[in-house]
């Protein structure tokens, strides 16, 4: 907890003022059954009015102050906690930022997404009620107990015997609430991933009809959150009655003893009515009490869960002396004997692959599904690094650069085109700030997308996405290509970017492509796409069974024959021929 709570710091005198405030309202909450007792043996029983009006007049003024001490104690209470959710939120938030994929191996999304909010939120809470009422209710029970010892000792020794009881009680299932809070929270987890794998594949449950298959997965992981909620609470459920009952038969013993006091003139009316004032008053602050211990439960729990995300260690770091270099040209690219596996795993899915690109040529990766070629994609941009081999831009090696600096270098276009809720120019200034209008339109003529975006009813102003209008697939990755080629990259990834559009099209983009001075990558599954290459690696199963350019591919290599009969039939005989 301590982990977290060291984000407390920067509002220390906030905290202090709301401290002070506090502490100001339980004064006047340990002095008032003092005063009430003052008020009964000196006034009503003296039956002097001048005592009752002197003293009631100081307790009416004291509510007042504990009033005002209240109010502002709140005020600052609320601006401490939210500065203090916020803080953790973003410190979370750039963490999750920096890590590696292997990193977000180990948090599953949804899990991510409900320690930044449910968990931040449970400590947040937690923190406001420590400034407002924790350290009351403890020093309330402590002080409460002096003041009876102080009032009437002989008959204080009840509330003596029944406190530190109830206190170890409470410790005790504070103990075993934090176990069964943490359990909670992974619930939350739970429902939190059935909802979005629902959410993001509603049409797909449609279509095949899953709704009552949905259904039960939804009720299930619903159902095993209400299941440990309700255990957890059950044990602090059976705080409250034992706690009432132990208090309730030290009222019951004050005031049997009290009468008997009274006969034998040990005690007055007074101090029994204060001191059982006292035991109410100590009863409500230990029913607060087990309330904060179960909220301290719940906020161990959840920042336990915090911590485990920011002091993550994340493994994909520049190096001390990393560098940055002068990239003018398109670069030379080499893939060294490279081999990867997926963090965690033992499969080999990149096997000692080497080839060279020269500046500005363009290569095409074909192969067949679950080849390797998206693998060996994520490893240029150094989104995992590669556990044998190296890979060299202008032969420097890439774990010597800047990360920054690298990824600056490409123009990235995804396997799935993802777009973001906003405008269509949005979406093109993602991939360049302040990109201007004329770089908007020269990278979207390029894509292809242009005149289909001046049909939209808002040109580029077109909201996409939630509540705005959704493109098709074809649609999307040409506008995702756009995005990549407006930051002007020396290096092009196009991961299966081409697959949604038709041959004409495709043919044009790749036409205008070679306007960009860019050392191109392009995965493909058509041989049409391949022959626009200078170069063709052609892969299986994690190796790289040949390259070479589609003339010398379709003179030696029977594979490369036997993928571009497949795709165009009887024209290979004649391509053959004319050879
Ligand atoms: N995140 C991951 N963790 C572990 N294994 C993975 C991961 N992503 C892919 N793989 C495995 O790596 C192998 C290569 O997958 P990859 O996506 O690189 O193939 P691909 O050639 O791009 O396929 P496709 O053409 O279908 O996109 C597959 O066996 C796949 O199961």
């Amino acid at each position: 907890m301590l982990r977290v709570l060291k984000f407390i710091k920067p509002y220390r005198i906030a905290v202090f003022i709301a401290l002070a405030l506090m502490l100001t309202e339980l004064f006047v909450e340990l002095f008032h059954p003092l005063l009430m007792a003052k008020i009964i043996d000196d006034g009503i029983l003296q039956g002097d009015l001048s005592v009752v009006m002197k003293w009631g007049g100081i307790m009416v003024g004291l509510s007042f102050v504990a009033f005002a001490a209240g109010i502002i104690n709140s005020f600052f209470a609320a601006h401490v906690s939210q500065s203090f959710g916020f803080d953790i939120r973003r410190a979370m938030y750039e963490k999750i930022q920096s890590f590696s994929f292997a990193n977000f191996n180990f948090f599953p999304t949804s899990s991510l997404i409900t320690r930044m909010t449910n968990d931040v939120t449970q400590i947040q809470n937690t923190v406001f009620m420590s400034l407002r009422i924790m350290l009351r209710a403890p020093l309330l029970v402590i002080g409460g107990v002096i003041m009876a010892l102080f009032v009437n000792f002989r008959l204080a020794l009840f509330v003596l015997i029944a406190v530190p009881f109830l206190f170890f009680f409470l410790v005790w299932v504070m103990r075993k609430g934090s176990g069964l809070f943490t359990a909670v929270q992974q619930k939350v987890d739970g429902v939190n991933n059935v909802m979005r794998e629902n959410l993001g594949g509603i049409r797909l449950i449609r279509a095949f009809l899953r709704h009552d298959h949905e259904s039960k997965r939804f009720t299930k992981a619903s159902g095993e959150l209400q299941d440990k909620t309700v255990r957890a609470l059950r044990l602090m459920e059976i705080a409250m009655p034992i706690l009432l009952l132990v208090m309730n038969l030290t009222i019951i013993a004050v005031l049997w003893f009290g009468n008997i006091g009274v006969q034998n003139n040990n005690a007055r009316v007074g101090e029994i009515v204060a001191i059982v004032n006292y035991v109410t008053r100590i009863t409500g602050a230990l029913s607060i009490l087990s309330f904060i211990i179960m909220a301290f439960s719940r906020a161990k729990a959840s920042s336990t869960r915090l911590a485990e995300v920011l002091e993550e260690e994340i493994d994909l770091v520049d190096i001390e002396q990393a560098k940055e270099m002068e990239t003018v040209d398109p670069p030379h690219i080499e893939f060294d004997a490279v081999s990867f596996r997926y963090p965690g795993t033992n499969t080999t899915v990149i096997e000692d692959i080497s080839f060279e690109v020269k500046p500005g040529e363009t290569v095409a990766i074909l192969g067949s599904t679950g080849s390797g070629k998206s693998s060996l994609f994520q490893l240029l941009p150094r989104l995992y690094d590669v556990d044998e081999g190296a890979i060299y831009i202008d032969g420097q090696d890439i774990k010597q650069l800047k990360l920054a600096y690298l990824r600056r270098l490409i123009g990235y276009v995804p396997q799935e085109s993802l777009l973001f809720t906003g405008t269509v120019s949005d979406n093109l200034s993602w991939g360049k700030e302040n990109a201007t209008m004329e770089e908007m339109i020269e990278a979207t003529k390029a894509a292809q997308i242009h005149d289909t975006i001046e049909r939209l009813p808002k040109g580029y102003e077109t909201r996409l996405g939630q509540k705005g209008i959704n493109l098709s697939g074809g649609q999307k990755q040409r506008l995702s290509i756009a995005r990549a080629l407006i930051r002007k990259p020396k290096i092009l990834m196009m991961d299966d970017s081409t697959s949604a559009l038709d041959l004409k099209t495709e043919g044009k983009l790749l036409q205008a492509l070679k306007k960009y001075e860019c050392t191109t990558f392009i995965i493909t599954q058509k041989v049409s796409t391949a022959t626009e290459a200078d170069k063709i690696l052609l892969m299986d199963d994690g190796m790289l069974l040949e390259q070479g350019t589609h003339e010398s591919l379709l003179k030696e290599s029977s594979l490369y024959q036997k993928i571009y009969e497949s795709q165009f039939g009887e024209e290979v005989s004649y391509a053959k021929t004319a050879k």
